[in-house]
């Protein structure tokens, strides 16, 4: 796949110079500390870096921060968790290095290089295997928890345009990302976006999305069991196994959503209720607004639901007329219609005022990853409560809150001038607004500042739903209950053949699914030391956390470990194979 040039212009893959001269990919093929060199290609030891901090906690490794003995750069480490020995190296992460060397766009993480650790273990040696890639100072999720910083527009359109440019150029390599969230967005302090964790991506067969005509149609089948419950498209949820680019496009919407309101605009507490939020926000199906709807196998429990009317532009009526056409386009019901990302790069958003920020002109913020969250919902918690003001998402009763949102009116909207000059750079940068955040604050480097004191929040300041614990965390959500039986749902109470998908009579979805929620973490009875998502620290992340990672813990991995190995396969039962080759997809 041919490297795409940054429509930012002259700014680097990480939008720093200095660390672009020598890579520590470029590095490590010369010599390392010890003089020696790689034995493989795009391998080096464990022993050219010094390890400085842990980043994140993902369900297939740790990530940390480390140094380059050799290069001086700053690099993240994922380390690839091997659930269980005998299974060898995950499927998925071999997906992702894979998909993550074919790549190469400013708005995709880059993978330099991947280190080896060789532990001494009993008899041979074990290898640990770590992904390095380029240090991003936050994910998007951590950043938008981290109370000190509040979004302008202009900033939010320049994350937009990257995130498009990326999820353009992935799909017209013919990749679906399927986990598109917050979380697996990264960004770094020169303002540059990149679209980070592979794990769940693939190869798509179909055609790639055509400027004017949506997402297309699929001709073939793929797992439902993908993206992370906040983020899963309605046509996912009701469990449309040809499905297309949009499930992505769909994710976009909702990030874009988040940036705004501070907090996932669709934070269902089941895939039941997931689709009720989605139904409350974008209005029930009928076969004009989303054709075909009711032939889909996980239509049944959605038929009873009340009619309603969408309530798009209510809830975000203080983003203006533009925002609420651009994410209008992103979250339509109608797969087929979903605006695409070379079409959604052109929508007047983009060219009206407030006109979007350059990645340069962003201001810093203090680091912000998954494990500064805790952190964050402290400092929050130790505000005073915020003023009556509306809030997206889920109440504590599960329902939908259709509040006045917590952002400021960002003005009228006026197209003025063609988004390609600015994106390519070559004609002046018109005059930038403050934007709707902090236009009664003054100028941009107020925000830059430390967290709010003490005494009454401003009104644009995000709270939580649902009124914080003792502890300071917000309360998890109410246990899920089960869409087909109706009963509530307990972490590690579902018997393990349901959590392993034993032959479901389909797949996934709302009705007619797995007699099991698709997001149950089954991590019930591991051994392995890996955290329970029970512990607190994820309160936030119940629906953040995608619903196949519950299935790539070793169940996971070894049913993909099993399409490697058909030898093993044959020793199972035909129903067996039928599921295995569900999850194949
Ligand atoms: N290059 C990077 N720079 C800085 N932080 C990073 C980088 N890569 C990952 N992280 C941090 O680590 C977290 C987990 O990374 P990633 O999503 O790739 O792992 P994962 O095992 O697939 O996790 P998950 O199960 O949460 O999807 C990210 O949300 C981010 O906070």
């Amino acid at each position: 796949m041919a490297s795409t040039p940054s429509r930012f212009g002259g700014q680097t893959l990480n939008g720093n110079p200095a660390a672009s001269k020598r890579t520590a990919g470029q590095a490590s093929l010369e010599v390392g500390p010890d003089g020696k060199k790689p034995r493989f290609h795009g391998c080096s030891k464990i022993s050219n870096y010094i390890m400085m901090s842990k980043l994140g906690e993902g369900t297939f490794g740790e990530v940390h921060k480390a140094e380059s003995r050799v290069t001086g750069q700053i690099v993240a480490m994922k380390k690839i968790l091997m659930h269980n020995e005998k299974d060898g190296f995950p499927i998925t992460a071999i997906r992702e290095i894979k998909l993550l060397k074919m790549l190469s766009h400013p708005n995709i993480l880059k993978l330099e290089e991947m280190a080896i650790e060789r532990t001494k273990g009993e008899g041979r040696k074990k290898a640990i295997m770590y992904m390095v890639t380029p240090y991003m100072d936050h994910d998007l999720s951590g950043l938008l928890e981290n109370p000190s910083v509040h979004f302008t527009e202009p900033q939010i359109k320049c994350y937009m345009i990257q995130l498009l440019e990326g999820v353009a150029y992935l799909h017209a390599s013919k990749i679906l990302h399927r986990d598109m969230k917050a979380a697996n967005l990264l960004i770094n302090n020169h303002g540059i976006l990149q679209i980070a964790d592979f794990g769940l991506a693939r190869p798509y067969d179909d055609p790639p999305p055509q400027g004017g005509k949506g997402g297309g149609e699929a001709t073939r089948d793929y797992t439902t069991l993908v993206v992370t419950r906040w983020y899963r498209p309605p046509e996912l949820l009701l469990t449309l196994r040809k499905y297309t680019s949009a499930i992505d496009m769909w994710g976009v919407g909702c990030v874009f959503g988040e940036m705004f309101k501070g907090r996932p605009i669709l934070q269902g507490s089941t895939d039941l209720n997931q689709i009720h939020l989605i139904f409350d926000l974008m209005g029930s199906p009928n076969e004009e607004n989303m054709p075909g709807w009711s032939t889909l196998l996980g239509c049944e429990g959605v038929k009873s639901f009340p009619q309603r009317k969408s309530t798009l532009s209510q809830t975000f009526r203080e983003q203006g007329p533009s925002f609420v056409s651009l994410l209008g386009e992103l979250l339509k019901l109608d797969w087929r219609k979903r605006v695409n990302a070379i079409d959604a790069l052109e929508h007047p958003y983009f060219k009206s005022s407030p006109l979007p920020a350059k990645p340069g002109e962003i201001p810093q913020f203090q680091e912000s990853h998954e494990l500064d969250r805790k952190k964050f919902r402290e400092q929050k918690a130790n505000l005073p409560p915020a003023p009556a003001g509306g809030t997206v998402g889920m109440g504590p009763d599960g329902d939908f809150i259709n509040g006045a949102s917590n952002s400021n009116h960002h003005g009228q909207y006026r197209p003025r001038g063609g988004l390609g000059g600015y994106l390519n750079d070559q004609q002046p940068y018109p005059p930038r607004h403050n934007g709707y955040e902090f236009r009664q604050h003054g100028p941009q480097r107020e925000f830059r500042g430390p967290p709010p004191p003490p005494g009454p929040p401003p009104s644009q300041s995000r709270r939580p739903a649902w009124p914080p614990e003792a502890n300071g965390l917000p309360p998890r959500p109410p246990p899920p209950i089960n869409p087909v039986w109706g009963g509530q749902v307990h972490r590690g109470s579902v018997p393990r053949d349901e959590i392993r998908g034993r032959p479901p009579p389909r797949e996934g979805g709302v009705a007619g699914g797995p007699r099991v929620d698709t997001y149950i973490p089954s991590y019930a009875n591991r051994d392995d030391g890996h955290r329970d998502r029970d512990d607190g620290r994820r309160g936030r992340e119940d629906g953040q956390r995608r619903d196949e990672r519950g299935d790539r813990g070793r169940q996971g991995e070894r049913r993909e470990q099993e399409h490697r190995d058909p030898g093993r396969r044959r020793s199972r039962s035909p129903e067996r194979d039928r599921n295995r080759e569900l999850y194949r997809r």
